[in-house]
């Protein structure tokens, strides 16, 4: 199959590159030229295990090409996926300017009758307006079946989740189109799940919802257990051995980031609203998740008398590990929280610095390593699990002023951790004190 794949975000990409694997002729189109330039030389804009190689595999054996023109993608393409940003409005609701742009340029452009996939994540009915709209707009004499097949990939597993994912969702109003689209995706050996239109683009947002409630659960869990002397960790194992609980996304922390769960889970109480919903339990979610991002400061807050002035180590910036990816991260309000109550900020992330820098409160200091930012500092968060972090030698600690983390991914095992210098607070789960600790604390 001739296929165009419009935006080479996170989404646009992975699906350019993994349709190319599978096989298929890909063209894959954005507007932004630089990005473009580089990945026609094989570099890929984004951090993500396993990309690199497989577009570099298939632009040398020439099924994947890039593009900054619509026209050139379009051309002979039987299929065109629709995967540009969907932001957050000011009000929480999704932002679809990408999104029709891109339609209106398929109305223009295509030269034969085309099936227009949207993979970008949508509000219910908006595959149908969109068909309306292509259909209104279209030059030329020819037919567009709009089809809604939603992305689950996570950033950080992106190749590995289009090869191994649970399921594909394929949603039209043409059984044919669905068929079409099925036997396009049939190399991945993933089931697919073919339904109406309205209720793919509804199982998007259900799913991500659904997920972000597990989280918010697990660290309203977390929080109470802090209270009453038990283990979170424990817990989430406990009740995620009954398979209808299951043992994924229950691990409390510092709160859910990232690009999808905060703007899709807002995107779904307004599509609630405008049809005088009031979905009560996702409000609570999105409550407890803005709560949690503060925990360590709390936590912080209630052990040192005040911060200003104290030298306050950063470990992990991105919002969750493999990616450089620090949107909605819980990394920019704890650190611009930490500069406005007066402590000076030393950070280190693995891979997301880059990023960072341009994210991030402008007066932070960076390290190039754990070791440097754990240097004479009074305390450190962590922030995000990285290998590197997690599977530290605890050795480093020796060189801060005072040892004394405040881990919100829970990295370190409470029992690797008795003969630990550290004082160590973590989500839902005892502090740990040892007396060397207290003596070099409390001296
Ligand atoms: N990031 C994820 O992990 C993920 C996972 C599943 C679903 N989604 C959804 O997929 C969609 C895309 O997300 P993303 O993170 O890949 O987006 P992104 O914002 O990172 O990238 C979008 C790209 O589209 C390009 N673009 C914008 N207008 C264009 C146009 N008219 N023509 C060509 N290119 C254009 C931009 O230059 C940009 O490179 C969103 O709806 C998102 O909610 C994202
Ligand atoms: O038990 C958990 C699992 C995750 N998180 C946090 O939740 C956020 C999101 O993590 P994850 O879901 O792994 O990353 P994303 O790449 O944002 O992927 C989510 O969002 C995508 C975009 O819609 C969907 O395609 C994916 O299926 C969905 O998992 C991160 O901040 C994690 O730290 C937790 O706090 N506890």
């Amino acid at each position: 199959m001739n296929i165009a794949v419009v935006g080479t975000g996170y989404v646009g990409l992975v699906t350019g590159v993994t349709l190319s694997e599978i096989g298929h002729q890909v063209t894959c189109i954005d507007i932004d030229e630089d990005k473009i330039e580089k990945m026609k030389r094989g570099q890929s804009p984004i951090y993500e295990p396993g990309l690199s190689e497989l577009m570099l595999k298939n632009i040398a054996e020439n099924r994947l090409h890039f593009t900054t023109h619509h026209e050139e993608g379009f051309y002979k393409a039987d299929v065109i996926y629709i995967a540009v940003g969907t932001p957050e409005n000011e009000d929480g609701s999704a932002n679809l300017t990408y999104v029709e742009e891109v339609a209106i340029k398929i109305a223009e452009l295509i030269e034969q009758d085309t099936i227009v996939v949207i993979k970008s994540t949508v509000p219910v009915g908006t595959n149908d307006r969109i068909q309306q709209f292509i259909h209104h707009h279209l030059i030329r004499n020819v037919k567009v079946e709009v089809v809604s097949n939603p992305e689950f990939l996570k950033e950080g597993t992106a190749i590995y989740d289009s090869f191994h994912g649970d399921r594909i969702v394929i949603g039209a109003n043409s059984l044919q189109a669905a068929n079409i689209i099925e036997q396009i995706n049939k190399p991945f050996g993933i089931p697919v799940f073919i339904t109406d239109i309205r209720s793919a683009e509804m199982i998007k947002y259900a799913a991500n919802a659904f997920l972000a409630t597990k989280i918010s659960f697990i660290n309203e869990i977390a929080n109470i257990c802090e209270r009453v002397n038990a283990d979170v960790e424990q817990v989430a194992k406990g009740i995620g051995m009954d398979q209808r609980i299951g043992n994924k996304f229950l691990n409390a922390g510092i709160g859910y980031g990232g690009s999808c769960f905060p703007k899709d889970t807002k995107a779904l109480l307004k599509i609630a609203g405008h049809v005088d919903y009031e979905f009560e339990l996702l409000k609570g979610v999105v409550n407890v998740n803005k709560q949690q991002q503060y925990l360590l400061l709390k936590k912080l807050n209630n052990r040192f008398e005040t911060l200003n002035g104290m030298r306050i180590a950063v470990l992990g910036l991105a919002f969750k590990p493999n990616t450089d990816d620090l949107r909605e991260a819980a990394s920019i309000v704890i650190t611009e929280e930490l500069i406005n109550q007066g402590a000076q900020v030393i950070a280190f992330d693995p891979i997301a610095m880059e990023n960072a820098k341009k994210t991030l409160v402008t007066s932070i200091i960076y390290a190039d390593s754990i070791e440097e930012a754990l240097r004479d500092a009074d305390a450190a968060l962590i922030l995000t699990e990285w290998d590197d972090i997690k599977y530290m030698d605890h050795a480093i600690f020796k060189t801060m002023r005072t040892p004394i983390i405040f881990d919100g991914r829970n990295c370190f095992e409470l029992s690797s951790l008795k003969d630990s210098i550290i004082e160590y607070h973590s989500i839902g789960r005892p502090v740990v004190k040892p007396e060397i600790t207290n003596a070099l604390i409390y001296d």
